[in-house]
């Protein structure tokens, strides 16, 4: 601190003015008294701003946000709670300490937003600063650390961002409507002949749609390789959201197998090669087939076609490459838990399904069944849609940020490097912006005065500023698709026993880096004849 040189002449000041003061006192001092009494207060403004800058100093190397109490060593690595209730207990934490708090483990300072209000303010206002990702070493491993999820943010992020935008731009995703629709009504035919199945059949409608996009590969089964790819991609997302050894240096790729860590190592190890897959088999085949003329429309032969005659730029298909491959990694266990979670919202709230079937019936009619020219009349199915994403957030923690500069939220530090979390959890149980904000009540986004007029942010489910979701409207037309064809043509409700009884549906869920439910059952019966024979003409199509 001495070698500053503030504190430096602000320690000569001292000094001399001891030595002046003594001087002074003997009556010996050469100075006049004016001169004495003038240098003295220059001296204590002098001292009272070295005094102010060193207490600022000390403000902000001490202001983190607020933090549950923490070990000395380990900081908070005893208390990170488990995934499955992460983010209710930030949730909680929130109400005690702010809606901005901060938790420290070993080399990593980890910031909680748990209000909209922050969370608009940093990672969207501030976005230039705030969209980088952490590093997270199984992605590494696995060799997607550039895909753009988990891309810094730089060029190469840039560049994948700019092909989903060409390809899923608000006014561009209309072209995969066609897709859309026929995978909902392959879901409405597997949902007519095995209404039990509806988990499965939701999963194979989400990576239906998406493996179709990406690759223009249809889905003909449930033995379709990309499912087994998907479950084990989710598994190490699971993993990936906790700290690993392969985080401290990758020589702990090379555990041997009794050691603590290494089974996870191992099931990473094994990976790799379904996720190579992902990304170079399925990109050489969209080769192949546009050197035969067979290729579908898709993401890969729609920018393999636009670089076409054009210079190669490797650079350019890697971006093709992994962009695909995400596609299919981040939109397929989103939308497929979604339905699901749809699904359990209906069959506890009849009452809401009831009043979407009043309204498909009027705007649609019962001789077709609703399609993306029906969305805008559709608006209390919209806010079905929007209820369900509040009410249990497929993804309660949002994906992390990491802030790229030193920043002061509310007077507090956010220092350079450290994660962001968003806790949509918190977001949707804000009371201020949400009346009775734990039940189900879709009326809340109709306007006043038939609803409560509440007004649901976009970016509560779609994510923030540079890295906000780059499939958003494409997945709100998968979304569209689905619920409002089930609707249309389903009633979902409790089944009964053998003596005739309703078995009342418990619903628990399940949360990993997204949430799911556990397995339950229910009753998915076509609403009548007139609705069941749609839902075969509409497979015949
Ligand atoms: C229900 C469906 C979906 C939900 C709820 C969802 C939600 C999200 C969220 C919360 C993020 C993180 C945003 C942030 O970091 O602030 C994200 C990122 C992303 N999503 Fe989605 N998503 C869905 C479907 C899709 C689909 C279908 C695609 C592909 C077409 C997709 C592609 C992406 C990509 C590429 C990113 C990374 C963006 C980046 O880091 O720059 N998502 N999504």
């Amino acid at each position: 601190m001495i070698s500053s040189p503030v504190t430096q002449s602000a320690f000569q000041l001292i000094w001399s003015w001891f030595h002046m003061s003594r001087a002074r006192k003997n009556i010996q001092y050469i100075y006049r008294a004016e001169e004495m009494s003038s240098l003295t207060i220059l001296g204590g403004i002098l001292l009272c701003a070295v005094a102010v800058r060193l207490a600022l100093r000390k403000r902000l190397r001490l202001c983190l946000p607020p933090s549950p109490p923490a070990d000395v060593l380990i900081g908070h690595l005893r208390v990170l709670p488990d995934p499955q209730v992460t983010p209710e207990v930030f949730y909680k934490w929130s109400l005690k300490y702010g809606d901005v708090f901060s938790l420290s483990v070993p080399g990593k300072t980890i910031i909680v937003v748990n209000s909209e209000k922050a969370a608009n303010e940093l990672l969207e206002k501030r976005s230039a600063i705030y969209s980088d990702r952490a590093r997270m070493a199984y992605y590494d491993y696995i060799g997607w650390k550039d895909a753009v999820i988990f891309a810094p943010y730089g060029p190469f992020h840039a560049r994948q961002r700019k092909l989903y935008q060409d390809a899923f731009g608000k006014n561009v995703v209309s072209e995969y409507r066609s897709i859309q629709e026929r995978e909902a009504n392959t879901l409405l035919k597997g949902l007519l002949d095995e209404p039990a199945n509806f988990d499965s059949l939701s999963k194979r409608f989400a990576g239906g749609v998406v493996t179709e996009i990406g690759y223009g590969h249809r889905i003909d089964s449930f033995t379709d390789g990309f499912f087994s790819v998907g479950d084990r991609f989710a598994k190490i997302a699971g993993m990936g959201a906790n700290p690993s050894l392969l985080d401290l240096h990758p020589i702990f790729a090379y555990l041997p197998s009794w050691a603590p860590g290494a089974a996870t190592i191992k099931f990473i190890k094994e990976t790799k090669p379904f996720m190579d897959a992902i990304v170079h088999d399925n990109h050489k085949k969209v080769v192949q087939q546009m050197k035969n003329g067979t290729a579908r429309l898709s993401f890969t032969a729609k920018h393999l076609e636009a670089a076409f005659g054009k210079e190669h730029d490797s650079e350019e298909e890697r971006a093709v490459r992994l962009g695909a491959a995400m596609i299919f990694t981040a939109g397929f266990e989103t939308t497929w838990h979604f339905l699901v979670i749809f699904i359990a919202a209906m069959l506890l709230h009849p009452d809401a399904q009831q009043k979407a079937r009043e309204e498909l019936d009027r705007v649609v009619g019962r001789d077709r069944l609703p399609d993306f020219n029906d969305r805008e009349s559709l608006q209390y199915v919209q806010c079905v849609i929007n209820e369900v994403l509040r009410w249990n957030p497929v993804n309660p923690i949002g994906f992390p940020h990491r802030v790229m500069e030193d920043d002061v939220y509310n007077g507090m530090h956010i220092p350079k490097g450290a994660i962001v979390i968003p806790n949509t959890r918190a977001f949707t149980w804000e009371q201020s912006k949400f009346h009775d904000a734990k039940l189900f009540k879709p009326q809340r986004f109709l306007p006043k005065p038939e609803g409560s007029g509440e007004v649901l942010p976009p970016s509560l489910f779609w994510g923030w500023g540079r890295r906000v979701c780059a499939g958003r409207y494409l997945a709100e037309g998968s979304l569209f698709t689905a619920v409002s064809r089930i609707l249309a043509v389903f009633t979902i409700s409790p089944l009964k026993d053998a003596k005739g009884h309703l078995i009342q549906p418990e619903i628990k869920f399940i949360t990993n880096t997204s949430r799911h439910t556990e397995p339950f059952t229910c009753n998915i019966q076509p609403r009548d004849v007139r609705a069941r024979d749609l839902i075969i003409e509409s497979c015949q199509d």
